[in-house]
């Protein structure tokens, strides 16, 4: 990308990306502690020791460092991603982060996370227009939304992809994309944590200058790097390089050299600096490290905002840029992210957010017409095996035992069809949640609604069919009475499953959720099906009373042969069971109440829900 080509770029940010406020942040002696509990006694770790530096407005600075040095741990930190075992002053134009509030320096900075989690069924620009309806709310008008992602689109050479499809896009083009939605709001810091990643040389120079782009624009951009080219690496403002938690350079890519060469440490000529900066962090080069980070912490002093001269710039940032920072230095003493925060534009309400989360859920799930189809697929076929298999059972005196098993393995199947998609679904969709919910896209009650109104209706759909089908094929009595309340308990079991499902696909890691919840719901299952509350022990009464599954079974039961039924037909000389509430009786079903165990049932659901929800927030909130 050439200059030319740069700077008509730039006019084009600012035609409708107007300059923020600058936001300087500076970090004071941070530190990270981890304690290990894989050890016996746990062992407390030290990532950080109490590193130091500043990120400037109008400045790109690249974190590197060798694997495992601490970047990601420092970026998280900065962000405000991970706050627990971080200690030391983090401050937001010299006002500390703790007294601005952590939520109000995220509604002025954005974090993209190393993994690109775009949605592969929408089109690129469908991820864009819901991304700019969610943030953006009522406060633009449509025109206004819609210039505005064309713009963000040609800036980011996505704007002839606009209509493929976020799955089919490169890991280049999805980095882009990743960048583009989170600059709809045009936030003045953002954060990237190794943006270049599984980049090839082309992509990498094309993501490293749009940085730079955004950087001139007056944004405070920090992203971690592993080892870039020499092309690349003169291109930052500031290069901060960690080696074990501290903090070994900090400066200007083309000052590295001189630095180093102070200690000894002089770089082979046609040799990368970044390498060399990289082999000095792993210790390739022998080296005093105490003596080196003291060195860069004074660097990193000198050139503290609170030092600046614009004699002193480096030429790339502008003039333009250093004097809008010293104005607004010399305007405002402490903080002005309420101010950054106040031209902000007010993200949509609550009611709009559910409104485009359930949209995007509906697009997603037309275009899942496969994993569709599948699930309907799925239940007829089982419906057919049980109608084949259980034909005419259910008027028949002779059969009521393997009609009670057709009861049985419906409630077994649609429970476990129930909970099944959606544990294997939500840790899926965990990670989606996770940035957008962090970059403040949307609040978490509405994404739950949303989930919730396309996920239940589904699944009952499912059942319905299911019900449908196999009730006729397995001869139940033609009353609607009957029909309805087998389908509600039904309903209620499938409603309930899926909860638990959602509970542990929360809770869980999936290979162990896939595992233990079907292993819950058949421990509860056998409960008043293989055997009365009076033929088992004291100690297992408890489980029998609270399995909401044997309420459903019970409940589904009693639709059929309670309520007064009439005398079953007997087609043998003697049929122990022609009265079906004798049945009833013997399996202490007689005494059921419909009302009470329904509510039950959907109580349990509905706690299931809460927990999820609960269990989501503290996840999405435990920083
Ligand atoms: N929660 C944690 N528990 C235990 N160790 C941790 C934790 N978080 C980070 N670490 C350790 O801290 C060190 C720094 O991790 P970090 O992810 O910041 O490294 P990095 O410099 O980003 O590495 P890479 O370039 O490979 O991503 C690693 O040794 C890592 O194992």
């Amino acid at each position: 990308m050439d200059e030319k080509q740069d700077t008509g770029m730039e006019s084009l940010i600012m035609d409708h990306f107007s300059r923020r406020p600058p936001i300087n942040i500076a970090f004071r002696d941070v530190k990270y502690n981890v304690t290990s509990w894989h050890t016996l006694p746990p062992q407390k770790k030290e990532i950080l020791h109490g590193i130091s530096g500043e990120f400037r407005s109008g400045e790109l600075t690249a974190i590197m460092g060798p694997s495992g040095a601490g970047k990601s741990t420092l970026l998280n930190i900065l962000a405000g991603f991970t706050v627990r075992g971080s200690s030391g002053e983090i401050l937001i134009n010299g006002e500390n982060r703790r007294s601005i509030g952590l939520e109000e320096f995220k509604k002025v900075s954005c974090y993209i996370q190393q993994q690109d989690v775009v949605r592969p069924l929408l089109r690129v620009s469908e991820a864009m227009s819901l991304a700019t309806h969610l943030k953006l709310g009522c406060s633009v008008s449509a025109k206004a939304k819609h210039q505005k992602i064309l713009e963000l689109l040609r800036m980011l050479s996505l704007d002839e992809h606009s209509s493929t499809m976020c799955g089919l896009l490169s890991g280049g083009q999805k980095k882009r994309l990743s960048i583009a939605l989170e600059l709809i709001t045009n936030p003045p810091v953002i954060f990237l944590d190794e943006p270049t990643t599984g980049l090839d040389s082309v992509s990498t120079t094309q993501c490293v200058m749009l940085m730079k782009r955004l950087a001139r624009q007056g944004r405070t951009m920090v992203c971690t790097l592993h080892q870039p080219s020499a092309k690349i690496f003169e291109q930052f403002s500031q290069v901060y390089c960690i080696a074990e938690g501290h903090s070994l350079y900090q400066g200007l890519p083309e000052h590295l050299n001189t630095f180093m060469s102070n200690f000894g440490l002089v770089c082979p000529t046609y040799h990368n600096p970044a390498d060399f900066l990289i082999e000095i962090a792993v210790g390739d080069y022998p080296r005093d490290l105490r003596q080196l980070v003291k060195a860069a912490e004074k660097q990193g002093q000198e050139a503290s905002v609170t030092n600046w001269d614009p004699l002193k710039l480096n030429s790339d940032k502008g003039l333009e840029m250093y004097n809008l920072e010293l104005a607004e230095k010399k305007s405002s003493v402490s903080s002005d992210v309420g101010g950054v925060r106040n031209c902000l534009p007010k993200p949509a309400s609550v009611w709009l957010q559910l409104f485009h989360l359930y949209y995007r859920n509906v697009l997603i799930m037309r275009r899942d017409l496969f994993n569709l189809g599948l699930r309907f697929i799925a239940h007829i076929m089982i419906s057919l095996v049980f109608g084949v298999i259980y034909n005419n059972v259910g008027n028949n005196a002779e059969t009521i035992l393997g009609n009670g098993i057709y009861v049985y393995g419906s409630n077994l199947f649609l429970h476990y069809t129930s909970q099944m998609s959606v544990l294997l679904s939500f840790p899926l969709e965990y990670e989606s949640l996770t940035r957008e919910h962090f970059n403040r896209w949307y609040t978490l009650p509405p994404y739950c609604l949303a989930l919730l109104l396309i996920e239940l209706p589904i699944q009952a759909s499912c059942v319905s069919v299911f019900i449908v089908l196999s009730y006729y094929l397995t001869g139940q009595p033609y009353e609607w009475s009957r029909f309805g309340l087998f389908m509600m308990f039904n309903q209620a079991i499938c409603f309930t499953a899926q909860g638990t499902g959602f509970l542990a696909g929360a809770l869980l890691p999936v290979t162990i959720a896939v595992f233990l919840a079907p292993v819950f719901s058949v421990f509860f299952s056998v409960f008043g099906f293989t055997c009365k509350l009076s033929d088992i022990t004291y100690l297992m009464r408890p489980f029998h009373k609270i399995s909401y599954f044997r309420s459903a079974f019970q409940g589904s039961f009693v639709a059929l042969y309670g309520h007064n039924r009439t005398e079953l037909p007997c087609y043998e000389r003697y049929c122990h069971y022609k009265k079906p509430i004798k049945f009833l009786v013997d399996m202490e079903f007689a005494g059921f109440e419909t009302a009470p165990e329904v509510s039950y049932i959907l109580a349990v659901g509905v706690l299931a829900y809460v927990l999820t929800a609960i269990t989501v927030w503290f996840k999405l909130n435990k920083r």
